[in-house]
């Protein structure tokens, strides 16, 4: 295999970054080439934490991932090594026993929040996607997915929103949109955006097969 290429998909929470990755990854279901890496998988381990102090950490501040150990691993899978990727449980806010094993690919999709503003990550893309949701859209998404699927109430959510997940937002992350090489609106169900990355992805696979 020749050298691995990353592309990095950053943007707001629950503007879609995780249902393109999963779109994109599903057209190469039965191969090994394409993987995808969440960057919440790599939030900081809180187990010496109470789940009182866990509800009050701020998830939407870059200090709360382990952007070292995201990176380190990155080059291990580009230097042909496979990882130990550690999985993230949302419902108790806190990294899960088990890890996830993960082989080096033609393509390593990274995902999450911050894969712009950080200045290794971004360096280490080869492109630089940003996923642009309105406020109001991602706020409702968040709501509903949420307390479906990561075990929070209605209340808790707003409060969340209101206190940290808006202001860091405009802070860190809607700020990193201008060093992206391509920017999708709306999210996950953007066909024409998921069939020109699939190109992209189908013609990367087989330069590497030459
Ligand atoms: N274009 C879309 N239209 C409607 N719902 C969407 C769209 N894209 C994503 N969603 C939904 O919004 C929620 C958040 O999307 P997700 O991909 O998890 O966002 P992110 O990874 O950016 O946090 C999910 O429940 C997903 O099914
Ligand atoms: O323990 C945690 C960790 C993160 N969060 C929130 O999740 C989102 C990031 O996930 P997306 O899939 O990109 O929405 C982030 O905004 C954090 O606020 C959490 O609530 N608890």
């Amino acid at each position: 295999m020749k050298k691995s290429v990353i592309i990095g998909i950053a943007g707001g929470s629950a503007s879609g970054k995780s249902s393109i990755s999963r779109r994109l990854k599903e057209r190469y279901e039965n191969t090994n080439s394409v993987v995808i890496i969440r960057q919440d998988d790599y939030y900081k381990d809180q187990k010496n934490k109470t789940m009182e102090e866990r509800v009050k950490t701020n998830y939407d501040h870059p200090f709360a991932f382990d952007n070292d150990l995201f990176v380190a691993q990155l080059k291990q899978l580009m230097a042909g090594v496979a990882i130990e990727k550690p999985v993230y449980d949302f419902v108790v806010h806190t990294r899960s026993e088990e890890t996830e094993h993960i082989e080096p690919s033609d393509v390593i999709v990274i995902e999450g929040l911050f894969i712009l503003e950080d200045e290794q990550l971004r360096d280490l893309c080869d492109i630089r996607i940003f996923v642009d949701t309105d406020d109001d859209i991602r706020f409702i998404r968040r709501l509903i997915r949420d307390v479906k699927k990561r075990g929070r109430t209605i209340d808790s959510v707003i409060e969340q929103y209101t206190t940290t997940v808006k202001v860091m937002h405009n802070t860190f992350i809607e700020p990193s949109r201008k060093y992206a090489d391509i920017i999708i609106p709306e999210g996950g169900h953007n066909q024409v955006a998921i069939d020109l990355l699939t190109t992209k992805i189908s013609s990367i696979i087989q330069e590497n097969m030459l």
